[in-house]
């Protein structure tokens, strides 16, 4: 396998780095339009550090997580990922698609906001899968599940049941449960407990801190303050790569350009959700 050399280089130490990454998005049904998010975003991520992304709505936040795990292209910059298996620094962000499931396989792991379940598979068998897929023995695999789900007080009764019908804290408990399955060294969480209870937002913040205390560098996006409090050890303002502040500072002085062809950064999202006007 050929993967795209990285030319940077980051901390020993690291797990992960970005340094000068860039993103912006074009609107295709939008004659388009560049619509700029972040630029110049750098940090790196050691293990045993919880390393949050903080900022207002609309920043970044998720872009960044989507940048790192490969779903979204980055325009420029590096984002640098010890490969776990080979012990090299490879360059996500050179976008390579066997890299990028590479990477996922060994050495980076992900809970988004929301399951993906996929029909008539059990939840115990979607958390017990990534074990499976790993070599790991079946049995041995839905027992490590099952102590998990049972962790997350999921119902035995749920256990054999595709997770289609669940509930969004069940649904979302599934998919901790097979986000945290795994030993990925490095570990992305886009609001892990958004949709859960004080007893399961508990059980969470144990799972995170055994993760970090086990070594793995985990990046995550709380907006739940007690859980971000729990297990932040240091906290980065994703703000301050806004790319968006320069192009309001432009624009804002001159009232009159609004609702004109030179769009604000805040109207032009504003048309992205609305989607064309018929
Ligand atoms: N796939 C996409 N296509 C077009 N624009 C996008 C896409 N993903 C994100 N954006 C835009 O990028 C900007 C940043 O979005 P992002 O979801 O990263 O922000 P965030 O800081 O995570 O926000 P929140 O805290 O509300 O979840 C938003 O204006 C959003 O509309």
């Amino acid at each position: 396998m050929t993967f795209h050399q990285p030319t940077g280089s980051m901390p020993q130490s690291a797990l992960l780095s970005a340094s000068g990454v860039a993103k912006s998005f074009t609107m295709h049904l939008r004659g388009g339009i560049r619509l700029p998010v972040v630029e110049d975003v750098g940090f790196a991520l050691h293990p045993g550090e919880c390393l949050v992304l903080g900022g207002p709505s609309g920043v970044g936040k998720s872009s960044i997580l989507r940048m790192v795990y490969g779903n979204y292209a980055i325009d420029g910059g590096q984002i640098l990922v010890r490969n776990r298996r080979t012990g090299e620094l490879d360059d996500l962000g050179g976008g390579d698609p066997r890299l990028i499931l590479d990477l996922r396989r060994d050495s980076i792991g992900y809970v988004s906001q929301f399951l993906r379940a996929v029909p008539r598979v059990s939840a115990l068998d979607i958390v017990a899968e990534p074990l499976i897929s790993r070599g790991t023995d079946p049995d041995e695999a839905r027992e490590r599940a099952t102590a998990l789900l049972d962790r997350l007080h999921l119902p035995s009764a749920l256990f054999g049941l595709p997770p289609a019908t669940f509930s969004g804290g069940e649904k979302q408990r599934v998919n901790i449960a097979r986000g945290f399955i795994t030993d990925h060294p490095v570990l992305l969480l886009d609001e892990p407990t958004a949709s859960l209870d004080a007893a399961n937002r508990d059980v969470v913040i144990a799972l995170i801190k055994e993760k970090l205390q086990a070594g793995t560098g985990v990046l995550g996006i709380f907006h739940d303050q007690p859980v971000r409090d729990a297990v932040v050890t240091r906290t980065i303002d994703v703000s301050s790569f806004s790319a968006r502040k320069k192009i309001e500072a432009v624009t804002e002085p001159s009232s009159e350009r609004h609702g004109s062809s030179q769009q604000t950064s805040a109207s032009l999202q504003e048309e992205q959700f609305r989607g064309p006007q018929r």
